[in-house]
């Protein structure tokens, strides 16, 4: 029964990923300056269509074009947080998806109150890693080593399930083993490679990969969040096969994401339910 599920989950991910490439949804991207590069590349390579504005003065313009919109509050300052705050507003009264990831959220007080409001704001998936989501769960500062976890993503499943019920939002930890919860149902994808962890900014890269796949699957969150990190998870994998460190990888990385084809998809990504 549980191999049988597995089985399914192949084909899902390769439907996930033929719809960005088929329908090449236009992602708003509201993310850090260190991410920026590597964000934008992740979603041509999948496919989908990257635009990095941010200023509040053209966001009610362009944020209701948009299929989704990815928040990514890596190098906040005061003045970006307005811009986030409308950005998201639009984006649900428009009813368009958005995701968010909450880099280092346990960091500061500042950073925290700052997710917290934006999370009021109902994303449709929040993606961190554990340290974040247990920050998040618990509403307090602390639990993290600035952007990098501390604890492993099995340390923070019960934190996920509870911020998801919290927030009405599906919520994914990273890690080993990545995490996706519904506060209900929960998967975990099994595809990457610990390299990836040091290359920055891969985690905001596949949260955006995650808009681009709920971009195209808005009513099943959970199943697009789970594609997207093992599509991501297994670009690393064959990515790895070629890599001789972590500034290949993320060459290699990129390459492999746009390369992938449906027997390589369906073959490679693990994902279970437990
Ligand atoms: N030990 C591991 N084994 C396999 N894959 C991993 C491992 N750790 C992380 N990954 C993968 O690396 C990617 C980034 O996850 P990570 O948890 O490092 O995000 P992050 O801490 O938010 O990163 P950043 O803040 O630099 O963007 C994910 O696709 C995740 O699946
Ligand atoms: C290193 C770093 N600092 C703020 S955002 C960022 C990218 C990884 O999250
Ligand atoms: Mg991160």
């Amino acid at each position: 029964m549980e191999a049988e599920k597995q089985r399914e989950w192949g084909p899902k991910a390769w439907a996930h990923l033929s719809s960005v490439r088929n329908q090449s949804p236009l992602i708003q991207c509201i993310t850090n300056f260190v991410s920026m590069d590597l964000t934008a590349n992740t979603l041509l390579s999948a496919g989908a269509s990257p635009a990095m504005l941010h200023s509040p003065n053209e966001t009610p313009d362009f944020t209701p074009q948009v299929h989704a919109l990815y928040i990514n509050v890596g190098t906040l300052s005061d003045n970006w947080l307005p811009a986030m705050k409308l950005a998201a507003e639009i984006a649900s009264k428009f009813k368009k998806p958005w995701v968010l990831d909450p880099v280092a959220t346990g960091a500061s007080g500042f950073r925290l109150q700052a997710c917290l409001d934006l999370i009021s704001l109902k994303p449709t998936v929040i993606r961190g890693n554990a340290s974040e989501i247990i920050a998040l769960a618990n509403a307090s500062v602390g639990f993290t080593k600035g952007v990098d976890s501390s604890h492993d993503s099995t340390d923070a499943v019960e934190a996920a399930k509870s911020l998801a019920n919290s927030s009405g939002a599906v919520v994914a930890v990273s890690g080993a083993v990545d995490f996706v919860t519904d506060g209900n149902r929960v998967v975990g994808a099994r595809n990457g490679v610990p390299m990836m962890q040091k290359i920055t900014a891969t985690g905001c890269a596949v949260t955006a990969l995650i808009a681009a796949f709920v971009a195209i699957d808005p009513l099943q969150a959970l199943e697009a969040t789970a594609s997207a990190l093992a599509v991501f998870g297994v670009a690393g994998e064959i990515g790895m096969e070629m890599a001789r460190g972590p500034a290949s990888l993320r060459m290699h990385l990129i390459d492999s994401l746009h390369g992938l084809d449906q027997t390589t998809v369906i073959s490679r990504v693990k994902i279970t339910t437990s």
